[in-house]
């Protein structure tokens, strides 16, 4: 599968703060990758950095062979870790919006998955709790037919039962050599769609590993992994 997304030394201060340091990633298309790590780690700034929205960072990025740019905005479908709808927006002005904004997105498809999830077309957006709302957003993003998906804690604010119809989404609904990238501190729930886990410590990737090796080498779950990895 091809390089997707490549990080040679990357490193990011806010002031004086260092908090991405050093980073090496290589990432593969085909894949679902967990970008794992505690409060305050750099997830969120990491996604940032590459969805273009932090740009002043040392390092090397490049994205589908290009650096960041009008190319991987075009590529990667993100979900934020806050919803950004406005106010006023009704379901199918979001959806409109998706229409106009990207030609990669599927219409039909994201009708379809609201009907699954039972979000009304035309319903006020404020008017959706917030795990509706997280839903919606999830299924405006994975309803493009996009090379990198970009998931900033897509389980966040959803009930267990959801959660499941969630991953069921993610899994089916990317293409076979499409890359999906995803934060979340829910790792037990998901773990499971993992095909490579990345631990983040202070800024600094500390493990990247195929998941499947992983809990054979430490005969572990992923989650036990992790608490191991990062206890007090
Ligand atoms: N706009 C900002 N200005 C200054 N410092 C920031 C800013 N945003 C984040 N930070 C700091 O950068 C560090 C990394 O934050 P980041 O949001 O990337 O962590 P995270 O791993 O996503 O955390 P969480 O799991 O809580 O969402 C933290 O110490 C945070 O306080």
């Amino acid at each position: 599968m091809s390089t997707l997304i490549e990080i040679h030394n990357l490193n990011k201060k806010y002031g004086k703060k260092q908090v991405l340091k050093d980073v090496n990633l290589t990432l593969n298309g085909g894949q679902i990758v967990g970008l794992l790590g505690p409060n305050g780690s750099g997830k969120t700034t990491l996604i940032k950095v590459l969805n273009g929205l932090l740009k002043d960072f040392q390092g090397q990025i490049s994205i589908d062979q290009q650096p960041i740019g009008i190319h991987s905005k075009k590529i990667i479908s993100y979900l934020p870790d806050e919803p950004y709808f406005e106010n006023w927006m009704t379901t199918s002005d979001a959806l409109n919006l998706f229409v106009d904004m990207y030609d990669d997105f599927d219409l039909n498809k994201a009708l379809a998955l609201m009907e699954r999830m039972d979000i009304e077309k035309k319903i006020k957006i404020k008017e959706l709790s917030k795990g509706m709302k997280e839903k919606f957003q999830l299924i405006l993003v994975m309803s493009r037919k996009a090379k990198i998906y970009i998931l900033d804690e897509p389980l966040g604010g959803i009930d267990p039962v959801a959660r499941e119809l969630i991953l069921d989404i993610i899994l089916n609904n990317y293409a076979d050599d499409a890359l999906v990238l995803l934060s979340t501190h829910l790792i037990a729930d998901i773990e499971k769609i993992f095909d490579e886990v990345i631990f983040i410590k202070n800024g600094e990737i500390v493990l990247h590993e195929n998941s499947e090796d992983l809990r054979s080498q430490r005969h572990a779950s992923i989650n036990d992994i992790f608490k191991e990895e990062f206890k007090c």
